[in-house]
């Protein structure tokens, strides 16, 4: 076992909020992952979109309609659920943030989200790590450490597969990472026999996202995450799958940056106001254009 600390995360039963059949919507939308990324390359270049005023909210969604057609209907079906389960936390949110700050009437978070187009599903597929790449020894070896732009991300806990079959990690320091407030850094585990943790098969995870800190005056804060690799012979060939929820506002939202929030200092002057599309351009002008 690695020497991480572990901490029991909040968790609220499926029986209490009555949301029957994520266990099916999961397995099936997941054992998709392995077999979308494997199809041929013109297939999987017809559905990428280009275009629109902001691209990557705007577009319509594009499906693999003949060579993967059930995929369409597990990823709603299990998004449009993620996303139910997510609209009662905003309510908790809200009654949380609300014993700090005043929150006007439909400023608050479950209001925002309810109201926004702009929520992305993402059905995420990490390729087997290639053993001896420079990379390979990080933490954040699969995905390296961020905060997610939007306001609550839904996540599944991820299957690992080889050749699509789905077997344990023989690494069990693979997978999610976050730090804490207080500036620990936890994995994240699968519900085991020996450990107190639980995020398993039956759990969805939510993270907070920046966006959430912003509007909530720092009271609730981004949570920084990255995903590891797994390490060792025995893990060649391993890969990894889950499905992200990004809930976030409406792309016209306005976002006021608070002076305690110093959230991409660099880019935001405090006291800012930027529509959420704004803020959206800015990060990803950040994340792919500079870097170029
Ligand atoms: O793979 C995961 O568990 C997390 C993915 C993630 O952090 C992201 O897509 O933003
Ligand atoms: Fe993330």
């Amino acid at each position: 076992m690695s020497s991480f600390p572990t901490f029991t995360t909040v968790s609220i039963p499926f029986s209490h909020l009555q949301v029957p059949g994520y266990s099916s919507l999961r397995t099936n939308l997941l054992h998709l992952a392995p077999r979308l990324a494997n199809l041929p390359k013109e297939v999987k270049e017809g559905l990428e979109d280009p275009h629109s005023r902001y691209p990557s909210y705007c577009g319509s969604n594009i499906w693999p309609s003949s060579a993967l057609p059930e995929l369409e209907v597990a990823f709603k079906a299990l998004g449009k659920l993620i996303f139910d389960v997510g609209l009662m936390l905003a309510y908790h949110c809200d009654q949380y943030v609300s014993r700090g700050m005043k929150i006007h009437k439909d400023e608050g978070l479950e209001s925002i989200l309810q109201r926004s187009r702009c929520h992305k599903g993402r059905l995420l597929y990490y390729f087997p790590s290639q053993q001896g790449n420079a990379d390979g020894n990080s933490m954040s070896s699969w995905c390296g450490w961020h905060t997610d732009h939007g306001s609550l991300t839904g996540l599944t806990c991820a299957i690992f597969t080889r050749d699509g079959v789905e077997i344990p990690c023989p690494d069990s320091a693979a997978g999610l990472y976050i730090r804490t407030r207080s500036d620990q850094i936890v994995k994240v585990y699968i519900l085991l026999l020996e450990l107190q943790v639980v995020y398993g098969k039956d759990d969805i995870a939510f993270q907070i996202g920046e966006t959430t800190e912003i509007l909530s005056g720092g009271y609730l804060c981004a949570t920084p995450h990255c995903v590891q690799a797994p390490k060792g012979e025995e893990s060649s060939g391993i890969e990894r799958s889950t499905f992200a929820l990004f809930m976030q506002p409406d792309w016209d939202e306005k976002l006021n940056f608070p002076e305690e929030v110093h959230i991409h200092r660099e880019l935001i002057p405090s006291n800012a106001a930027l529509t959420f599309g704004e803020y959206s351009e800015m990060l990803l002008d950040k994340y792919y254009h500079q870097k170029q």
